[in-house]
């Protein structure tokens, strides 16, 4: 009988999603198509051949322990590393023989966010704007919208440098959203952000997904991505070990969480107690 990690990982599922027009139907090419995606680094393989399929206009959630290969998949998938193998389509465009169609149509917030430093907030949302050729009165009507969505209007004309971490994280997201991009990428979206800036982020990508877009984030916290996701796939050691809708990666566990904890094997970590000189008496 298999385990309930094989279950899961057997309960993956193809989404292509067929859409119904005037002339009938017809089938629109997923958010995210990933087939044998490879990368190594020296003896150490990041990411083992993966294929997934990301539907079009879902909150999605890509979630695994440290060192499961999530960021080296997600910089792989929006053109920022280049994969030893494999080939990865976003909007049915691939990201490495077609770059400027798909780096028009995505907004990225890489882990390590790198930004021009000696700008301000604003300045930096004009000079992305203009890079991403959007008219100046357009660039500017989105920014001061968006930093007042943020909270970052009484801090647009400080200098990034100056920014904590989650302002910093708030000023990549507009960054990322300025454009109106098809399909969001977001690493870990949500570290160092307070419970209230959490909260509007989040507001601000449900509006976002609600209007047809798609949001694809990495996170290690199972409660937000169960309260946040509608799609979840999980990576371990470099692999895809389940995707699907929550419900189908979920199956019977009670939680995520749980799910989660059964698709790594946790349940056969030491969790500790072989440390048995750590506290008590001295
Ligand atoms: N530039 C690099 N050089 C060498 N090894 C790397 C490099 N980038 C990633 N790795 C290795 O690849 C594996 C996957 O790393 P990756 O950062 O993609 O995992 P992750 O799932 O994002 O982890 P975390 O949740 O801890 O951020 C790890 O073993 C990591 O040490």
């Amino acid at each position: 009988m298999p385990d309930r990690a094989e279950a899961a990982a057997e309960r993956t599922t193809t989404t292509t999603e067929t859409t119904a027009g005037a002339g009938g139907a017809r089938t629109a090419p997923p958010a995210v198509r990933v087939q044998g995606l490879w990368k190594r680094f020296g003896e150490q393989t990041a990411v083992a051949g993966i294929d997934l399929e990301l539907p079009a206009g879902r909150f999605i959630g890509l979630v695994g322990p440290n060192g499961a290969g999530k960021t080296t998949t997600l910089s792989m998938v929006t053109g920022l590393l280049r994969p030893d193998m494999g080939k990865i389509e976003v909007g049915g465009h691939d990201v490495w023989l077609d770059p400027v169609q798909v780096k028009s149509r995505i907004g990225v917030l890489p882990e390590g966010l790198r930004l021009f430093e000696r700008l301000s907030g604003r300045e930096l949302l004009a000079y992305t704007g203009r890079l991403r050729g959007l008219p100046g009165a357009e660039v500017d009507k989105r920014a001061t919208q968006l930093l007042d969505v943020l909270d970052l209007a009484g801090a647009q004309h400080k200098l990034v440098v100056d920014y904590s971490t989650g302002m910093r994280k708030k000023i990549g997201l507009a960054a990322a959203l300025l454009h109106n991009p098809e399909v969001l990428f977001l690493d870990e979206p949500f570290e160092g952000v307070d419970p209230v800036s959490a909260q509007t982020i989040r507001g601000v990508l449900e509006r976002y997904t609600r209007s047809g877009a798609t949001v694809v984030f990495s996170s290690h916290v199972m409660e937000l991505v169960e309260s946040l996701c509608d799609w979840v796939a999980v990576m371990v050691g470099g692999r895809i070990r389940a995707q699907g809708t929550l419900a189908e990666v979920r199956g019977e566990a009670p939680s995520l969480q749980s799910a989660f904890l059964d698709l790594v094997g946790a349940g056969r970590h030491d969790s500790g107690d072989s440390l048995d000189w750590l506290g008590g008496t001295r």
